[in-house]
């Protein structure tokens, strides 16, 4: 659900500037003499001359300093114009001295490494004017940088401020709270395990508003819940607890689950984890880690499992409207905008989309199936399924759609769970469906088999994202060459 707050939000940009130092030239000491002004490393720099007139010369070549060539300068050998322009209209930048710097002479300044300075100008390429405790003079500025470069701000890989942040909003809470199959659902588990939870711990993962752990706490006996979501909603959520006079029962952590400590080990660990195409988001990585942790050996996950569904689909609604469109206009051909809206509109896949099941062109197939008992962080990376769909309803096939539904095991029953499924032949969640699709339909007809793969490899860099690569082949019943193959990969989102 973060995805709506995230799409809309702002993305942390990478700041690919880096200012590469070479140790030579930021330890070989400049010099200055007069007006004179010398490169440190005595190479490329050669020698600099501030002439009367306020002419640069560098081994007697004129410079372009950006100065009138009739200024004058001053005893400090700074000109007028310099003064004018650097301290009247120039914005001065805060620099940082990379090492010490001992000065050659009174136009020149000290300082020590880790020094701020106020640098107004770069006076030729070695030389820059700047400010350090009120005393301006000239600085090698190959001894200092931006003090924005100092310090390479950390990149959020999983961009927890945001990502709480939507969290910690109450309009995405009220979303999920509204959504009456999944809450009711987490609620029929506790009331049907109402028993077996009698005297138990349980860890509530990422409690949100705390209606899981409310349930628990209402409906059975637990020994304790404790209850835990990195977001701000959960000051509010212990208010709650006590609200309904549950604060014996149940303990609030405004934390990571991966950070915190509780006082026991649990026997049910209960979270709603699931995002888009099942995984999006990746909290399912904060889950396993919260089992690792805190789980007893026996302890049961809730959901047990989590499967992805994948299903031949006919969307011609959103076809036409897309991408046909294009092609007539008020009279006129638009189609050279087609290759565009292929990129704009299906290049990741349309989420919380609602597509009938009379729209569905074979019966869905499992192709992931996450026991939550044994599934690992490493899984997660690359994950494949097969799919084998036998076409039962004629069609264009414009894509894919995909859903998820996730078991909750009975504590004492072993045989008996609790489903829920977020796909078309259900009652509509807020998940809805994600709808991958194709750049061209294929003409199905009922017998056709379509056989493929998905894989789905996360985002090495930014860890809640993902990307899925669908790859087909359509084949007529009793043939053996396929009449389309084709592979096309998805983003969600990065
Ligand atoms: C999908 S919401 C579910 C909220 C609530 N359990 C419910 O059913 O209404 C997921 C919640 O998990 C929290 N969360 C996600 N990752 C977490 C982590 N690593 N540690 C703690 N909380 C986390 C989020 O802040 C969010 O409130």
């Amino acid at each position: 659900l973060w995805l709506a707050v995230f799409l809309g939000g702002r993305e942390r940009v990478r700041r690919e500037e880096k200012r590469v130092m070479d140790p030579e030239n930021r330890e070989a000491g400049a010099e200055m003499k007069g007006s004179m002004l010398q490169g440190g490393d005595g190479n490329e720099r050669g020698d600099y001359v501030l002439q009367e007139g306020g002419t640069l010369m560098h081994d007697g070549v004129p410079q372009d300093t950006g100065l009138q060539s009739d200024c004058t300068v001053l005893e400090d050998g700074m000109s007028q114009e310099m003064e004018d322009r650097y301290f009247e209209h120039e914005h001065p930048q805060e620099y940082v001295a990379l090492c010490e710097y001992t000065a050659t002479d009174e136009t020149q300044l000290n300082f020590v490494q880790g020094d701020k300075l106020l640098v107004y100008k770069m006076v030729t390429p070695d030389w820059v004017w700047a400010e350090l405790n009120g005393h301006q003079g000239y600085v090698p500025s190959n001894h200092i940088m931006k003090a924005s470069e100092e310090v390479q701000e950390p990149v959020d890989v999983w961009q927890d401020t945001e990502y709480f942040g939507s969290y910690g909003t109450l309009k995405v809470h009220l979303e999920m709270l509204e959504d009456r199959p999944r809450t009711t659902t987490y609620q029929e588990v506790i009331m049907q395990n109402k028993a077996a939870l009698r005297g138990r711990v349980i860890l509530d993962v990422g409690c949100g508003t705390g209606i899981i752990s409310l349930f628990c706490g209402l409906y059975t006996q637990p020994k304790s819940v404790y209850a835990v979501d990195a977001s701000e909603i959960v000051q509010h959520t212990a208010l709650v607890v006590s609200q309904n006079n549950l604060q014996d029962l149940i303990s609030v952590y405004q934390q990571k689950v991966e950070h915190v400590i509780l006082p026991e080990k649990v026997d049910v660990l209960i979270s709603e984890w699931m995002g888009t195409c099942l995984v999006f988001e990746y909290m399912i990585e904060s889950v396993i880690h919260a089992r690792d942790q805190w789980l007893k050996e026996d302890g049961m996950m809730w959901p047990s499992v989590a499967t992805l569904h994948f299903c031949p689909c006919s969307a011609a609604r959103d076809y036409e409207s897309k991408i046909l469109f294009w092609d007539n206009a008020y009279q006129l051909d638009l189609s050279p905008f087609k290759q565009v809206a292929l990129e704009e509109f299906f290049s990741k896949p349309t989420c919380h989309h609602k597509v009938g099941a009379e729209d569905c062109l074979s019966e869905p197939y499992d192709v992931l199936r996450l026991d939550m008992n044994v599934l690992q962080v490493s899984d997660l990376e690359r994950m494949t399924g097969q799919f084998f769909f036998k076409v039962i309803k004629p069609g264009p096939m414009h894509g894919f759609l995909s859903w998820f539904s996730v078991e909750f095991h009975s504590i004492e029953q072993k045989e008996q769970k609790l489903e829920l499924s977020t796909g078309p032949h259900h009652p509509a969640t807020h998940w809805k469906q994600a709808l991958f699709m194709l750049d061209e339909p294929v003409e199905v007809q009922v017998g056709h088999l379509v056989t493929g793969s998905v894989v789905i490899q996360r985002n090495p860099v930014w860890r809640r994202h993902m990307q899925v690569t669908v790859s087909f082949a359509v084949t007529a019943e009793g043939q053996t060459e396929p009449i389309k193959i084709a592979e096309k990969t998805f983003l969600i989102w990065k």
